[in-house]
């Protein structure tokens, strides 16, 4: 998959199979999508391409408000496309000249002259250009003009993508990892640095890294402890996941840190993705670290009884 980060960057492909969207999580309502372009990508030798759009212009007018969560990250968005096969996607930012331009501009400069657009995939409620203006409808009309065909997505298909956008998120925030994996089609993960802690891990037999993420905007799911797999360099280890801000040692930060099971590796500096699977309680403060150990142990237990 080739990305491109203007859309300046990109030369017109023979047989443009289009679709355009945000795709947070490329989840199974966009892999329906995406599957959808693709077979007819291969049906007339064309070239899928997907229009996306990066970064999402409240971040860049109110870069302080940190409300705008998203469930993948611009970077695991393409590489979840990638992996399904996708030949193109261009990242858009929605800067104020792409915006003004009016939809038959939009239409003509962009999707025929810049991308070759020979075939779009859209839904029934897509807008674009100056105030939203354009639509469906000008897509419909100006397609035989400009020599490509409209396809749409009805809108139930429409409306489930939506809802299993929104539902994840809301499945995340509210611990319900088994339903967020099951909209998303794949365990939902977070990528991240691993960084110094206070070094009490060690000291009570679990020793745990602790991740940041660089991604200010990226969802990380509510309080409590998680069954995950960690993947590192490569190689994939089953492990104990907690995420929280630490009332037994009265800490003053959220953190994310897991115990890798079988594991014995100085990672620190590493960059590290981790796996969800399932909740496994919400988090305690303990009177004492010894309460937490006992704890601990019998999480280990819990992780290690489930199937993931
Ligand atoms: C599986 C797991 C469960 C945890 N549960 C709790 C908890 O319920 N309450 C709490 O205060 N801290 C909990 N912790 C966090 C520990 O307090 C933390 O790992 C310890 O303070 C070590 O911190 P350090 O990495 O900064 O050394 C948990 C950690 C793990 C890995
Ligand atoms: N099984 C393991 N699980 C997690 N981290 C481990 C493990 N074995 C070794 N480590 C290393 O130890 C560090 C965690 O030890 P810990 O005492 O909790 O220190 P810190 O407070 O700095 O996180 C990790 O960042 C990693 O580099």
């Amino acid at each position: 998959m080739r990305v491109y980060h203007n859309i300046d960057e990109f030369t017109a492909v023979n047989n443009a199979v289009v679709t355009i969207g945000t795709f947070d999580g490329v989840h199974i309502g966009h892999r329906k999508i995406i599957s959808g372009i693709k077979e007819l990508a291969a049906s007339t030798g064309g070239e899928t391409v997907i229009l996306t759009f990066f970064p999402h212009p409240r971040m860049i007018l109110h870069p302080e408000d940190e409300s705008l969560k998203l469930i993948t990250t611009i970077a695991e968005k393409a590489g979840l496309m990638e992996k399904l096969g996708v030949d193109h996607l261009i990242i858009t930012p929605f800067s104020r000249d792409f915006s003004n331009q009016s939809a038959e501009s939009y239409i003509r400069d962009v999707l025929v002259n810049k991308i070759g657009t020979k075939k779009i995939v859209i839904g029934y409620d897509h807008r674009f250009g100056k105030d939203r203006q354009g639509g469906f409808e000008d897509l419909q009309r100006l397609g035989p003009v400009y020599g490509f065909d409209v396809v749409e997505i009805p809108e139930q298909d429409i409306n489930e993508v939506a809802i299993s956008s929104t539902r994840i998120r809301n499945a995340l925030l509210s611990g319900d990892i088994d339903l967020a994996n099951a909209f998303l089609g794949y365990p939902f993960f977070i990528t991240g640095n691993v960084v110094r802690g206070d070094q009490i891990g060690r000291q009570l037999g679990y020793p745990t890294a602790n991740i940041v993420i660089e991604e200010k905007y990226k969802l990380v799911p509510c309080d409590g402890i998680f069954a995950v797999t960690v993947i590192i360099a490569d190689q994939k280890y089953k492990g104990m996941a907690y995420i929280g801000s630490r009332p037994t040692v009265n800490g003053l930060t959220r953190n994310i840190e897991v115990n890798i099971f079988d594991f014995n590796q100085d990672i620190y500096n590493q960059t590290i993705r981790m796996e969800f699977h399932h909740y496994i309680r919400g988090d305690v403060k303990f009177s004492s670290l010894d309460g937490l150990k006992v704890q601990l142990a019998q999480d280990k237990v819990d992780v290690l009884n489930l199937d993931f």
